[in-house]
């Protein structure tokens, strides 16, 4: 039996569709920096990705991971809280982020109480949402099944509907073994059309390839729109 595809390859096949050379991304939680090394992989040489974490170790880490691949010029990695990444981009590409990563929870291998908090991830997520482009994604990986999970995964959900249906749509892609505790991802897409256009969107359609995105393949993990 072929093993279903996970929920970090089906975020990275995502993000990767949205992203071209030249493009700038965000890594809002680099921890091990697989995400880090998967973005600036798929920037290339002339885009530039920017990466965010509270814990040294997780820089530390990030930027190791980042030598072996030589890809340590594309990126610029802060110390600091995804809350603050306002002040850590600059302002030329405000605006123009073509996409942004999350991976909520904690740095595997590390201090498993250091994780991240409702405030600071909505925080994250509203500055995500107005620094990305006009046709841009963000990826949030949530785990309700840790200390704190729960809440924080319900407070994403709330987010996410509470988002301008005429600029943005989500959809939540559950875990093919789904239980409450399982992990889930959020996509959200910034669309590429202006105001006028707005009332004729359809949200359940992709807004680059107009593809159903509803209809689960039979072995990869359900997907469902978030209804207002
Ligand atoms: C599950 S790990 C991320 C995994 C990572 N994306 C990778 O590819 O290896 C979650 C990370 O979020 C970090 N974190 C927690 N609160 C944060 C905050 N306010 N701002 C930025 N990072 C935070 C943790 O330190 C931890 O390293």
């Amino acid at each position: 039996m072929t093993k279903p595809i996970s929920l970090l390859e089906i975020a990275h096949n995502v993000v990767g569709s949205y992203l071209e050379p030249g493009d700038v991304a965000l890594d809002a939680t680099l921890g091990n920096g697989h995400d880090t090394v998967f973005l600036a992989q798929s920037v290339g040489a002339s885009g530039h990705v920017f990466g965010f974490d509270i814990q040294r170790q997780a820089l530390i880490n990030s930027f190791r991971r980042l030598l072996q691949h030589d890809l340590q010029r594309r990126v610029t990695l802060s110390l600091a809280s995804h809350a603050d990444m306002l002040s850590h981009v600059p302002e030329q590409w405000h605006g123009r982020v073509r996409a942004v990563m999350f991976n909520l929870g904690y740095l595997p291998g590390a201090d498993k109480t250091v994780i991240t908090q409702i405030d600071s991830t909505l925080a994250a997520l509203n500055t995500s949402s107005g620094l990305l482009a006009p046709r841009a994604v963000m990826t949030v990986l949530a785990y309700p099944g840790h200390d704190g999970g729960d809440l924080e995964t319900q407070q994403l959900a709330a987010w996410c509907r509470q988002l301008d249906g005429s600029r943005f749509t989500t959809e939540v892609v559950l875990s093919s073994h789904d239980k409450p505790s399982a992990p889930r991802l959020f996509v959200i897409r910034k669309q590429p059309i202006c105001y006028d256009c707005a009332p004729f969107f359809t949200s359940n359609r992709c807004a680059s390839c107009q593809n159903s995105i509803t209809s689960p393949l039979s072995n990869r993990p359900m997907s469902i729109s978030m209804a207002k």
